[in-house]
């Protein structure tokens, strides 16, 4: 991926943290990274890693031949008439960012000119640990890999139906929010029985890394793991008890199908 030429159109939240994942990486080239905002000021910190920055979208478009449009939905359509002029076929990928978008929607924007894909990662690209679902429209098993190696530089990526991307919108994209949520409550609560705010963090953050690492590595069911750790009549088992007859479990899912609905709409 040495000779790939990546632009990262609207370097807000998501778009930084790409951009920022593949300036960290070795199998790319920091000086083939361009990233692109109107408010430039916000992204200067990327110029020390190696990107180009700048507000010029076609300049970024003419000189890469990986766009990713990382630009809220709304502006995705004013963003690919204006760098259309630049696209050419046999150079450029593009692949959208954009919630709810579909890669046909996208690829009758660009005449069906090019390779279309979309992909939803999360933004602990930012740290190179984020999931990433791809989708493709006229692709061929080269565009396809070169797409996922973008992806696989930060964190691990899966090729999915694009009827599926709508839910891997809510579990990864919107989920590593649901996580942090549930991070802060076991925070709160470490806190009331006797941490200070710091160290219930590292203790909780271990934790919740050493468990995920845990079903990673070993494959297993949550809950054979559970197993594993609730003695009889012991601590574990009347918090996980107290935690589902509030409803823990219950509330996640709601939650979760709550995020779909919406994106449905
Ligand atoms: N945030 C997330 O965790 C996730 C977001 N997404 C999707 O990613 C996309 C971006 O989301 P998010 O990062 O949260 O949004 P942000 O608003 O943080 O980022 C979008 C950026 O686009 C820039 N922008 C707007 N217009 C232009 C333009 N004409 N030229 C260049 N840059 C422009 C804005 O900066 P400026 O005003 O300086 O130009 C802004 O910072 C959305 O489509 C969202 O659905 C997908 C998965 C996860
Ligand atoms: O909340 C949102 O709409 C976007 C989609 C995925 C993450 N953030």
């Amino acid at each position: 991926m040495k000779n790939e030429k990546i632009c990262v159109i609207g370097c807000g939240n998501l778009g930084k943290s790409i951009a920022k994942g593949l300036l960290e990486h070795e199998d790319f080239n920091s000086e083939n990274v361009i990233a692109t905002r109107r408010k430039l000021k916000l992204i200067e910190d990327l110029k020390p890693h190696g990107a180009e920055i700048t507000s010029d979208n076609l300049y970024a478009v003419r000189n890469s031949n990986i766009i990713l449009v990382a630009v809220k939905p709304y502006n995705v359509d004013k963003i690919i008439n204006e760098i259309k002029p630049e696209i050419i076929e046999d150079k450029h990928i593009l692949v959208s960012l954009a919630t709810g978008l579909g890669t046909n929607e996208i690829s009758e924007m660009l005449d069906d000119k090019i390779p279309v894909f979309r992909a939803m990662p999360n933004i602990a690209a930012d740290i190179g640990e984020s999931v990433t679902c791809i989708c493709g429209k006229n692709s061929s098993v080269e565009h396809t890999q070169k797409v996922k190696s973008i992806f696989d530089a930060i964190g691990e990526s899966l090729i999915i139906n694009e009827e599926l991307m709508e839910a891997a919108t809510i579990l990864g994209a919107c989920g590593i929010a649901f996580v942090f949520r549930f991070i802060r409550a076991m925070i709160q609560g470490g806190i009331q029985i006797g941490f200070d705010a710091n160290t219930a963090n590292q203790i909780v953050s271990q934790t919740v890394k050493g468990a995920a690492k845990m079903l990673q590595e070993n494959s297993n069911h949550p809950e054979s793991e559970i197993d594993k750790v609730t003695t009889p009549k012991g601590c574990t088992i009347v918090g996980l008890n107290e935690m589902e007859h509030q409803g823990f479990s219950s509330s996640l899912i709601r939650g979760i199908v709550t995020s779909f609905e919406k994106i449905e709409k």
